[in-house]
């Protein structure tokens, strides 16, 4: 795109999929873009989503779902691009809990009650709905790609304080997931939720299905291309990175029950990440600091969901105020 006359110096903190989304955003509006991260792409929470359109774990709102939808219209537009690693998948939402938030579906083309017979026992009902399911091994390498071609500057190293960047940056944004908040002086509302998942190969398998509220716990069954993410475990509060071998035991025994295809599949792989959960996605102009700042983090469970509405957000931003 040509220069505009009020293109800004924006330095976005943070290269998952939100810093790495806005930053394609802002290129794309004309700004001159750098990212600054302390983690590489591939080890940050964004690597360890499973990761399907699907907002678990953040907030619902009338603004969250404008995010949804300007994001699954984006991520629907992306998987004609094979290179991209966007697919729509068709799979099952098994509901347990009569009182169960459906709302997500009406945006959805599509969606549809789920076949009775075709859910695991205990389930009270269901939606079959085909949805983005984002092969992150592929997406992540080739959004930062995208990055790079519209000129985006990266830099590896951790920002102690907003006051390193004054000078060089017309406007900061804070895409720091988990640590969103530390920059701004602290932000209570901030919480880990830890999830782990374990992959496994993939004996062929294309439908994914989710059953958040199996009372074993949560469980879910994501193909991507060669292997299969299995989850998972949603614990409040806890800051633990490890692995957890009976955690994971106990995930693939719920996955091959709602999945029998699953069972014996070779582990590939496994990990653990931190939702960045928060009561309300912190999506706004923060004043009071030593240059101006938007907050882009607290995305909890849907990050990869809300990514892109969530840029379109901080663009619209700066666009109005810039
Ligand atoms: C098991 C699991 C499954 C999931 N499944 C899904 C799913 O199916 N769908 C979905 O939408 N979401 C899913 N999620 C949630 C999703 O992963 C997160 O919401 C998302 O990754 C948050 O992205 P982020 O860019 O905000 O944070 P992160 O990916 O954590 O990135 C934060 C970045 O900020 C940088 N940073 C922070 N502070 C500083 C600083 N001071 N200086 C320099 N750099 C800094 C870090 O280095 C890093 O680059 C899942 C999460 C987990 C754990």
């Amino acid at each position: 795109m040509a220069p505009r006359s009020d293109s800004q110096r924006v330095t976005v903190i943070g290269a998952g999929v939100i810093g790495l989304s806005i930053a394609v955003e802002l290129a794309d509006a004309g700004h001159d873009v750098t990212v600054v991260a302390d983690t590489d792409t591939m080890q940050t929470v964004s690597a360890v989503a499973a990761a399907v359109w699907f907002p678990y774990r953040s907030e619902r709102s009338p603004m969250a779902d404008e995010l949804l939808r300007s994001s699954f219209a984006r991520f629907s537009r992306l998987s004609t691009d094979p290179a991209a690693g966007v697919e729509m998948r068709a799979g099952t939402v098994v509901e347990r809990i009569p009182s169960t938030d459906r709302s997500w579906a009406a945006d959805v083309p599509g969606a549809v009650e789920a076949d009775p017979r075709l859910l695991p026992a205990g389930a009270s009902s269901g939606i079959r709905a085909t949805l983005p399911l984002v092969v992150i091994p592929a997406y992540l390498p080739w959004l930062r790609a995208q990055a790079l071609s519209r000129g985006v500057a990266f830099e590896r190293r951790t920002v102690t304080r907003l006051g390193e960047l004054v000078g060089g940056a017309d406007t900061v944004v804070i895409a720091g997931g988990i640590r969103g908040g530390e920059l701004l002086g602290g932000d209570a509302d901030v919480f880990p939720v830890r999830g782990q998942v374990v992959h496994v190969a993939n004996p062929g398998l294309t439908d994914w299905i989710i059953d958040n509220d199996d009372p074993a716990g949560v469980t879910y069954v994501f193909p991507r291309r060669d292997d299969v993410v299995i989850g998972g475990t949603s614990i409040d509060g806890s800051w633990d990175l490890r692995v957890d071998v009976d955690t994971e035991l106990a995930i693939l025994e719920r996955a091959a029950a709602l999945v029998p295809a699953i069972a014996g599949q070779p582990v590939v792989g496994r990990a653990v990440g931190l939702r960045p959960a928060r009561p309300t996605i912190r999506l706004e102009r923060v004043t009071q600091h030593e240059l101006p700042v938007i907050a882009a983090y607290g995305h909890g469970g849907a990050g990869v969901t809300l990514s892109w509405g969530t840029a379109e957000r901080v663009r619209a931003m700066l666009d109005d105020e810039g």
